[in-house]
């Protein structure tokens, strides 16, 4: 095994390639381009994120369900206002066998089209509300631009939720207890800080009425990056898929009710791979590592006897059950023909938080060595403390990588209120908060303006001038320093008064 050949701070897009692939999170299908294969490792975090999700809403009052992965043209047809920006990422199914299909079939790139004809016959009193369905599945959308790992792929698993509410302030609510899962899946599992806030106009869902949206950031590029999204459809489905209740306060009338739809996608393990990974190749955080604490038998040289080095390792499956029975998800490394150095590296690239070390200096001292992955500190744990140092010190592992990611990101969360600095803080890896007027245009032209002749890599590994700055969210929590009356959006060439803080960025 070889460990990872590039700088992640020279080349993050091939660093990020070889991280995922070396650390065995994914394969690369090579049938057909964009679509991934993921790995145990992989697959192992995203069942951590799906089991506290799913405990979450179940406890909400969210129901599973399966829909089928097709939809016909009539359906979709009556979404085409918001669709038909869409369009080419449809895949479609035109045969079966050697006859062509009567009607081609779209394979779901999500599923409201697939759900709504149903919500319509299922939900007719306002008794059936709040009406909340969830499906865990994978969509496609065949995507144009470059594919990337977790992060855009032509098929990805997620979770997708649709609910129907009697009241806009019904809806509302469960829009931002979602939203705080979303934010709790980051911030406690995958130890990375988001920032809550709901999209602009530009950068909502288009068939929605409003977005709710958690947004990460990565300190390599200084980039902004979508983490889950939780909309407010308002009655804009209702009205195309007729779905409507008598409505409770007029007798004899209907009333078109009011939704939500929520996906949280595996993209969330792309960036917890690119905020915490380091040049040596993963850094997981304890609570979603299949592997939490790995011990590596050392000190077995040749001047030990068979019975002395079988005595040593069955000391260490000792401490192994005791690690494990201390809830540890731990194992053992007793590979013949590999030195201690090889599998240190070689456990150090799939991303285990803790190396333990045990050799006759150790059983004699009666201490466990250990390395954190995260931070590269060593130290020892007495024989007699295991059941709680080990534990304890995995808690601190997963606090401290988020601690170090949430002063990364509040450190290039900037509030600027002159425009000659925003280039600047943009090629200086923040991403800026801004008086802005919240009008579309001019979001688009700030756009344009924000682009710098700075040649830097892109996503997909080439050097190109840096994008310009979109719209990330408009934060639920403002910067404490206030607009002041009068102030005009920061934009040089638009008059409109400011309405709010608007948090930008260069964005994947
Ligand atoms: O998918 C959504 C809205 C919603 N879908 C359900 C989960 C939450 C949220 O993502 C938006 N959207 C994005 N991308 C596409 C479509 C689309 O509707 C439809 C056509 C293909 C591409
Ligand atoms: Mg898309």
């Amino acid at each position: 095994i070889i460990g990872i050949t590039v700088s992640k701070a020279d080349h993050f897009a091939q660093w990020y390639q070889e991280v995922v692939l070396k650390a065995e999170m994914i394969e690369y299908y090579n049938e057909i381009a964009g679509f991934y294969i993921l790995r145990p490792p992989a697959m192992y975090v995203w069942n951590v994120i799906r089991k506290w999700f799913q405990e979450r809403i179940e406890h909400m009052g969210v129901e599973e369900t399966s829909f089928p992965m097709f939809l016909s043209a009539k359906s979709l047809e009556k979404e085409k206002d918001h669709v038909e920006g869409f369009a080419p990422e449809l895949a479609w199914v035109t045969k079966a066998g050697d006859k062509d299909l009567e009607v081609p079939v779209a394979v779901r790139p999500t599923s409201e089209a697939v759900m709504y004809p149903y919500y319509a016959k299922w939900i007719r009193s306002h008794r059936d509300l709040p009406f909340r369905l969830n499906q865990w599945n994978s969509v496609v959308r065949w995507e144009a631009k470059q594919t990337t790992p977790f992060l855009r792929a032509r098929e990805f698993l997620w979770q997708e939720g649709h609910t129907a509410h009697v009241s806009e302030e019904a809806a509302g609510k469960e829009v931002l207890e979602i939203l705080e899962l979303y934010a709790g899946v980051y911030e406690q599992l995958l130890a990375v800080p988001v920032v809550r806030g709901r999209k602009t106009e530009n950068e909502k869902f288009a068939g929605g009425y409003y977005t709710t949206t958690v947004e990460g950031y990565i300190p390599t590029n200084g980039r902004g990056i979508q983490g889950a999204t939780s909309h407010c459809l308002g009655q804009n489905f209702s009205k195309m898929f007729d779905i409507t209740v008598e409505d409770p306060n007029q007798k004899g009338q209907h009333m078109h009710v009011w939704q939500n739809s929520w996906g949280l996608s595996t993209r969330v393990i792309g960036v917890m791979v690119m905020i915490h990974g380091d040049d040596k190749g993963l850094v997981l955080p304890p609570r979603i590592s299949r592997l939490q604490a790995i011990l590596i038998p050392v000190g077995l040289t040749a001047k030990m006897t068979a019975d002395e080095k079988t005595a040593h390792i069955a000391k260490c499956d000792e401490l192994l059950v005791e690690i494990k029975k201390a809830g540890v998800r731990a194992d053992i490394d007793v590979r013949e023909g590999y030195t201690p150095a090889w599998k240190f590296n070689d456990w150090e690239l799939k991303g285990v938080p803790l190396r333990l070390e045990f050799g006759p200096k150790d059983a004699a001292k009666e201490v466990v060595s250990y390395a954190r992955r995260d931070t590269g500190e060593k130290g020892t744990v007495p024989l007699t403390e295991l059941a709680t140092a080990i534990p304890a010190l995995l808690e601190t592992v997963q606090q401290d990588m988020y601690d170090k990611a949430d002063k990364a990101f509040r450190e290039h969360r900037v509030v600027v209120q002159e425009w000659s600095k925003v280039v600047p803080a943009l090629d200086s890896k923040n991403v800026v908060l801004i008086p802005h007027c919240l009008d579309m245009k001019c979001e688009d032209r700030i756009k344009d303006l924000t682009k710098s002749e700075e040649q830097v890599e892109g996503p997909d590994g080439q050097k190109a001038p840096s994008m310009g700055m979109k719209s990330l969210c408009i934060p639920f929590e403002q910067p404490t320093e206030k607009i002041a009356e009068g102030t005009k959006c920061l934009s040089p060439e638009c008059e409109r008064s400011a309405q709010t803080w608007v948090m930008f960025g260069r964005s994947y």
